[in-house]
């Protein structure tokens, strides 16, 4: 069975409320296309207004962090009860950004993922090496160890319900995407991975992605890759352009 596409938007921190629910109608007829999921993560804040803005077309509204508690006293955290509540579908885990500024760490991102399927919200998770580690030839190490941190004690089914975003950091908002060689090479090994935890009707299921500085020139070669199965998009997503990222055929 062929995957289903997925193409989200991460706003990452862009876009107020009220600017959000501008994006949206300006979006909605631009990103029409039933033959992918299209979703739009969004700010926390943001949330609440775009589910209410979406309403009744084929955008599906994801978060880009929660945390791994249901309540109680975490002063500033979001919990996976209120995203799914809000009308939450998706959320991005472990994006670069969080591992990076705000000290995530694999473990952390593993609880997350339990998380989000004990609440039946869709993990996006994402893995991806630096510059450095790519030159030092350590990349596959890198991934191999975020997916298997990751993924621990999930079971298959859940593994083959969540999606993976690859994204080598050294591409991520610099203009300077991974040739579509690159990128289809390290997600042809993440998949390999999932068979080596799982079996081959998994790794056969689960979707992967490609993010970094995906630009209507580049979407469609990149998501005509084998091991491609949509892309997670930044700052292309806050445009018209996501319109034609949607549409790359
Ligand atoms: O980090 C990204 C998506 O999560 C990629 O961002 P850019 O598309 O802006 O490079």
């Amino acid at each position: 069975m062929a995957r289903k596409k997925i193409i989200a938007g991460n706003w990452k921190m862009n876009m107020t409320p009220s600017e959000a629910v501008k994006l949206v109608e300006t979006l909605k007829p631009l990103v029409k296309n039933d033959e992918v999921d299209v979703v739009f993560c969004v700010p926390a804040i943001d949330i609440v207004p775009v589910v209410e803005a979406a309403k009744g077309t084929n955008i599906q509204v994801g978060a880009e962090n929660m945390y791994f508690e249901e309540k109680g006293a975490y002063t500033g955290e979001i919990s996976p009860n209120m995203l799914v509540d809000a009308g939450v579908k998706y959320v991005v885990l472990g994006h670069s950004e969080r591992r990076g500024y705000f000290g995530e760490t694999d473990a952390d991102i593993n609880k997350k993922m339990h998380k989000a399927f004990e609440h039946g919200l869709t993990p996006i998770m994402c893995c991806g090496e630096s510059l450095e580690q790519r030159e030092q030839g350590v990349t596959m190490d890198f991934i191999r160890q975020q997916v298997k941190i990751g993924f621990q004690g999930l079971t298959a089914d859940q593994a083959k319900a969540a999606v993976i975003a690859y994204e080598p950091i050294w591409a991520i908002g610099t203009g300077k995407t991974a040739t579509t060689e690159q990128a289809q090479e390290v997600c042809s090994k993440i998949r390999e991975c999932i068979a080596e935890v799982y079996d081959d009707a998994t790794a056969a299921e689960i979707r992967i992605q490609y993010g970094g500085s995906v630009n209507s020139k580049t979407a469609a070669d990149l998501f005509a890759q084998a091991d491609i199965d949509g892309g997670l998009v930044g700052g292309a997503s806050l445009k018209e352009e996501f319109g034609q990222i949607v549409n790359y055929k």
